[in-house]
């Protein structure tokens, strides 16, 4: 369990970034922090891993203070994955995924055999190992971010705008495979977005942040669409958006899921 105690963080230019912010990541789940741009939800991910410390408050890995771990273990035994990919130019992509486990003791030819294990694990064809990021598509690299982030086996994934950089459709396809990976990896996630459909699609309890971290409601993700807890989350969630007001229409004998505006959606299973 990851819990963040009363943390506030103060930059050198004085106003709280996150200001008194508490709440709970539980094991094997994935928490989506969500929340519009500078409301500080990068500041809380990166204190996890000691990227960012508080200026106050405890941030605790099951019980331990990581204030007291050293920092360059405990960014090597958390796996971190970035918007930008994060991903060395001008190593090949099975020497990119490889860079942990080598830090972490592994010879050279073990890392290689798990860096194509990992290829294996994110849906990735072995051919591509000996290219340069450059050489892939921006969901290539993506996976090939996941893949390096998991190579080392950690217990706890941070995931920061993971999958803002790609187009809509490999965005969509990223999120499925997350999930499905989730489902038999069981890592404790920490997931941040400014997307509340991508929090709705991933999460098992989201949190909706408002500015300086305040946290405006937690819960799961249909407790966040059908009961938002104020007025500010009910915006957020865009209650009253076409798409989120479905209707049934028959169509032939067909029922038809439809958008407030009468689109199609999709059909009815019962
Ligand atoms: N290194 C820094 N020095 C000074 N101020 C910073 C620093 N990093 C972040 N901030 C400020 O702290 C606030 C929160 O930033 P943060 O990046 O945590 O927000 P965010 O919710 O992740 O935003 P985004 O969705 O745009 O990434 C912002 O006002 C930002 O300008």
């Amino acid at each position: 369990m990851i819990e963040f105690d009363r943390v506030t963080k103060r930059y050198a230019d004085g106003s709280p970034a996150v200001a008194d912010v508490s709440f709970t990541v539980p094991s094997h789940k994935t928490v989506v922090l969500v929340g519009s741009s500078g409301s500080g939800k990068t500041t809380l991910l990166r204190m996890v891993n000691r990227m960012v410390d508080p200026t106050s408050g405890r941030v605790l890995i099951d019980d331990v203070d990581v204030t007291t771990m050293d920092p360059v273990r405990l960014r090597r035994s958390i796996g971190y994955v970035l918007q930008s990919g994060g991903l060395l130019p001008h190593r090949t992509v099975v020497e990119n995924i490889a860079i942990v486990p080598r830090l972490n003791g592994a010879t050279r030819p073990d890392a290689r055999e798990r860096a194509l294990t990992m290829l294996d694990t994110v849906g990735l064809d072995r051919d591509l190992a000996s290219r340069f990021p450059a050489q892939l598509s921006g969901g290539q690299q993506q996976r090939v971010g996941v893949a390096r982030a998991l190579a080392s086996d950690p217990n706890i994934l941070l995931m920061d705008e993971p999958f803002g950089a790609v187009d809509p459709i490999v965005r969509r396809s990223l999120q499925h495979e997350l999930r499905e990976l989730q489902r038999t990896l069981g890592k404790t996630i920490l997931f941040v977005t400014h997307d509340i459909d991508e929090a709705l699609a991933l999460a098992d309890e989201i949190i909706i942040v408002a500015a300086h971290g305040a946290i405006a409601q937690r819960g799961t993700p249909t407790e966040i669409l059908t009961r938002p807890a104020n007025a500010f989350v009910a915006e957020f969630v865009g209650v009253d958006r076409p798409e989120r007001r479905l209707r049934l229409a028959d169509a032939a004998g067909v029922e038809v899921v439809t958008d407030a505006s009468g689109r199609p959606i999709g059909t009815l299973e019962r």
